[in-house]
Formats: C-alpha cells, sequence, structure tokens
C-alpha cells in the first residue's frame, strides 16, 4: 500500500505538489493522471524518498521509503529519468543491482526472461533502443519482486505489442495482490488498464475514484443516430425534448434522451433507422473536462477529445472516436 499524506513541494516560489493526500491500495492498477507539470513525478519521487517533502508524509508500506532495509524487495520503480548510461552489457546492470540487495543469479535470469529481453541481454545496455530501455527498467523494478510497483510513464516508447505486453503484466501484478501505482499520458491506453485513478492538477488533488465513475461524472451521454429520414426524426425528437445535432448528412448526434427512446419515437413514427449507438464520454473527455482549469501548458481554445460506442462509463479499448467523431461530447 501507498500513502500520501498532505504531500507539498516546493521549487523556490512553484509549489510542485501541494497538501495532496492519498492512498493506493494492492490488488488493481492505479492510474496518476494529470495535465503535464501537473506533479506526478514530483509525486513519485517523494514517495521514493528521492526528494524531502516541504510538508506531509509518504509511506510504503507504513514506512519511508528511506528507512525500509532492502528498498528493492518492497518498491519496484520505474521513473521517467530512466536512460541507462552504462557500457555494462543489460544482464550485468541487473546482476549488479540485484547483488547490492542480496539477489541472486537467478532471478536476475527471471526477469529477463520476463520482460523479453532474453535475445539481447549480454548487448551493451547504453546502445538499447527506448522501448528495450524500457524493458530493462520493467526488469529492474521487478528484480527483488517488490509488492509495490511505482511505474512513471513505463509505455514510452514501447510499440504496439510492447504497449499490450506491459498492460498484460501490470493487471497480472495487480492480479497477484501488488500495488500497482503508474503514471501515463495515454488516456486510452489508461482506461484499458487502470480500475482506479487519481488525478491531480497544479499538485492538488482532482479526483481519486474508479476510471469507471470519473468517466461517468465528467462526460454526457450522447446517442448516435443514423437515418435516411434524419430531418424529420430530428423534429420528432425535438418535440419530445431532446438536443438534436447534425454531425454529418443522414447521422444525428442526441443528447437529453436515452438510445431506447430514440429507437422507440422513430418506430412510432415509421421512421427508418440505418444505425442506433448509444456513446459513452472517453477518458480523454473526461480528462479534459476536468483538468481543464489546471493545464498549465495548453493551447488556447485546446483540442477537443471524441466520444466513443459503447454502454455509458465502461472502459474500452481502440481510438477515441466514434460515428459522432466530429464533435465533442458537450
Ligand atoms: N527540480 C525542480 N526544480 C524546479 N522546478 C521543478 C523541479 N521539478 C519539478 N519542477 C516543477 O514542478 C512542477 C511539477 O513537475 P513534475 O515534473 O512533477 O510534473 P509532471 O506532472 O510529472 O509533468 P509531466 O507530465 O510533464 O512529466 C512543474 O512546474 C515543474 O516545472
Amino acid at each position: 500500500m501507498i500513502e500520501a499524506e498532505n504531500l507539498t513541494k516546493r521549487y523556490g516560489d512553484k509549489t510542485a505538489v501541494d497538501d495532496l493526500s492519498f492512498t493506493v491500495v494492492p490488488g488493481r492498477v492505479t492510474g496518476f493522471l494529470g495535465p503535464n507539470g501537473a506533479g506526478k513525478s514530483t509525486t513519485m519521487r517523494l514517495l521514493l524518498g528521492l526528494d524531502r517533502p516541504d510538508r506531509g508524509d509518504a509511506r510504503i508500506d507504513g514506512v519511508h521509503y528511506t528507512d525500509l532495509p532492502a528498498p528493492l524487495r518492497v518498491v519496484g520503480a520505474l521513473l521517467e529519468a530512466r536512460a541507462v548510461h552504462t557500457g555494462r552489457s543489460a544482464y550485468n546492470h541487473l546482476l549488479c543491482l540485484a547483488q547490492t540487495q542480496g539477489i541472486g543469479k537467478k532471478r536476475v535470469d527471471e526477469v529477463v526472461e520476463l520482460v523479453g529481453l532474453t535475445g539481447v541481454a549480454r548487448k551493451r545496455a547504453g546502445g538499447f533502443s527506448l522501448g528495450m530501455g524500457q524493458r530493462l527498467g520493467i526488469a529492474a523494478a521487478l528484480l527483488g519482486d517488490p509488492s509495490v510497483l511505482i511505474l512513471d510513464e513505463p509505455v514510452n516508447g514501447l510499440d504496439p505489442e510492447g504497449i499490450v505486453w506491459i498492460r498484460t503484466l501490470m493487471q497480472r501484478l495487480a492480479a497477484e495482490g501488488r500495488t500497482v501505482f503508474v503514471s501515463s499520458h495515454l488516456m486510452n491506453e489508461m482506461a484499458v488498464t487502470a480500475e482506479h485513478l487519481i488525478v491531480i492538477g497544479r499538485g492538488r488533488l482532482i479526483a481519486d475514484c474508479s476510471t469507471e465513475e470519473f468517466i461517468e461524472r465528467s462526460t454526457e451521454k450522447m446517442v448516435a443516430v443514423r437515418s435516411p429520414d434524419a430531418a424529420r426524426l430530428a423534429g420528432v425528437l425535438t418535440d419530445e425534448g431532446a438536443k438534436v445535432r447534425t454531425a454529418e448528412d443522414g447521422l444525428l448526434t442526441v443528447t437529453h434522451m436515452e438510445a431506447p427512446r430514440v429507437g422507440e419515437l422513430a418506430a412510432a413514427e415509421g421512421v427508418v433507422l440505418h444505425e442506433l449507438t448509444p456513446m459513452r464520454g472517453s477518458l480523454e473527455a473526461a480528462f479534459m473536462e476536468l483538468t481543464r482549469e489546471s493545464v498549465e501548458y495548453g493551447a488556447a481554445g485546446g483540442p477537443v477529445a471524441m466520444p466513443v460506442p459503447g454502454p455509458a462509463a465502461a472502459p474500452a479499448a481502440g481510438p477515441a472516436a466514434g460515428p459522432a467523431g466530429k464533435e465533442g461530447p458537450r
């Protein structure tokens, strides 16, 4: 378990982490989200004793990181600044790390295999690609078979196969009863990986809830409906209180009315439907809505996130675009 209690960290005038309290429990993947500069990396460094808080407390399984006698056996960490500037082979890099904590050679072999680096383990780690470096960093984090994992942007630099691999690995590690705390900028990836979210903006807590609840709370439900008689249908739905917009020729997006009611009204009026799709907000849309006030380095106007087809609030894989993909959920 990870506990942050009133964590505060200032750099000069800048408050990077501001009175932040949360708990990350074992058994599920917890995503750590926030716009650029929100304080995610700083928080992770505070948890790992790499920076000292000005106020507050960070504990891993009830203990300050710096008081852990064999930290690698309790916490595995992958931080954003993870380049391995080493002339050593990947294998020797891991072996050296293992030896500092009394971890045997057998475990080094195991993690090399686990992260898929067997073929290149004897190669110089300094020459690794970003993706291979990520795998090596994850191998290092797993060396001590830790009960807690803190991963800062683990998906960075991984190809699609690598992304699925790390997702599956994180979910498996969580299912084994470990605490998995992971930051990422890839919203669609987080939507399918993390069961729970901690969202911060300008160093402060914005949300601490399930991924489902986060999406539900911050996005509007919408129905996409396609008909050869869209104009007439639009009139019928509007008369019954729906808000209707024409997304493209023959395709309407409907809010303030659920899909079954749209279907019933269409049937009652004898309007043919070619499509009736309940849309849900994407995690991306929810994130942008909730963090709008906290974006430090955003472009004026900002991008618009797309809704995705599917049952309301259920996280789904794939690109965040649906039939009504020309407009945001608002
Ligand atoms: N060592 C430092 N000295 C001065 N300011 C810092 C330092 N580390 C972080 N900051 C500032 O603190 C704020 C939080 O930074 P941090 O890197 O924790 O954010 P982040 O959420 O991880 O951002 P990103 O998503 O861009 O990686 C930023 O404004 C950053 O410029």
